[in-house]
């Protein structure tokens, strides 16, 4: 039986994306806010993700700039796109999709980018500002971002008193994530596929954090009763009930079982993933208020 509220991701996005389009229009004429974004080879997941990117800059009216380059392309090629787009006044935010081919070094190409323009909050600056609490001055990474909008919904912003367990380390949702939750006053563990019975160490969460990209690895008796679950997996999977070679998406956490023991959750599809989205619309809309020269609105 499912007892938990389900945390819409889907409806979350589209209101941050409508603040994102006033904040945009109170920006012109003068300035269009500018995104580039590029995507290197044809992993058909990394099109889609981008496709959704280009159109909703477009849909939020920014200047929305689309570079597809071949899988073989060289690292140089690479690097020198970005630093066109670093000299380039018309556009504030550059994504480079993840991941980059064998042949490029991501984290070379990630410190390249401009830090005022690192609408990823990858660059070690970035990085840097939100490790160091100046969050305020940082780009944050956005699926860590959105997840935590959707935790202060149902939790508030004081996470003081909450016991918080990240499942994953990754410099994208890992490490960034229990940076935010520590910032908000939240007790952090950060868990990993080496954490000595991580079952038990997900059954202390108050707030559990699911990023480690394994299908439905976080199984109902490990959440604890009355915990929120953020599920930032986004895995296909077989689905031979919906008829031959056909897949579904699955998060990290096995959801029916999971949301009858939480008190609220996200679900797969339909939760993080729109609102990595929408924060990167936003983290686009504060560079170019910042460029502007003009404080950017709390999102
Ligand atoms: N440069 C970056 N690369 C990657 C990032 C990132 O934040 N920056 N994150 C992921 C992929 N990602 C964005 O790029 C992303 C993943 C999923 C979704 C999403 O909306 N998912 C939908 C389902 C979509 C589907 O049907 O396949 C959902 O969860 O509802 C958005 C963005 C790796 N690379």
């Amino acid at each position: 039986m499912t007892t938990a509220t389900r945390i819409d991701g889907k409806a979350m996005a589209a209101g941050i994306i409508e603040t994102v389009k006033a904040a945009t229009a109170a920006l012109a004429p003068h300035t269009v806010p500018g995104l580039a974004v590029v995507i290197v080879g044809e992993d058909p997941a990394s099109q889609v993700y981008v496709g959704s990117k280009a159109r909703m800059a477009e849909d939020c009216g920014f200047h929305s700039v689309k570079h597809v380059l071949p899988a073989e392309t060289a690292e140089a090629d690479l690097l020198a796109l970005i630093a066109d787009l670093n000299a380039d006044a018309a556009i504030h935010g550059i994504l480079v999709q993840l991941p980059l081919p064998p042949q490029i070094d991501a984290n070379r190409v990630i410190q390249t980018i401009d830090a005022d323009k690192d609408v990823d909050g990858f660059h070690l600056l970035n990085v840097g500002r939100l490790g160091t609490g100046a969050i305020d001055a940082a780009f944050v990474p956005c699926t860590p971002a959105g997840s935590m909008l959707m935790l202060r919904k149902i939790l508030g912003d004081d996470l003081s008193g909450k016991t918080a367990v990240v499942v994953g380390r990754s410099n994208i949702v890992g490490k960034p994530m229990a940076q935010l939750l520590l910032a908000a006053n939240a007790t952090v563990t950060i868990a990993h596929s080496r954490t000595k019975d991580l079952a038990a160490v997900c059954r202390g969460a108050d707030i559990l954090v699911a990023a480690v990209g394994r299908p439905e690895m976080i199984r109902g008796d490990w959440v604890k009763e009355g915990a929120v679950v953020i599920d930032v997996g986004i895995n296909r999977v077989d689905a031979p009930e919906r008829g031959t070679g056909k897949t579904r998406l699955v998060g990290d956490v096995a959801y029916e079982e999971a949301a009858a023991r939480a008190a609220a959750i996200t679900p797969v599809p339909g939760g993080v993933g729109p609102m990595t989205i929408a924060m990167l619309m936003a983290n686009t809309v504060t560079a170019a208020y910042r460029a502007a020269g003009k404080a950017a609105p709390r999102i």
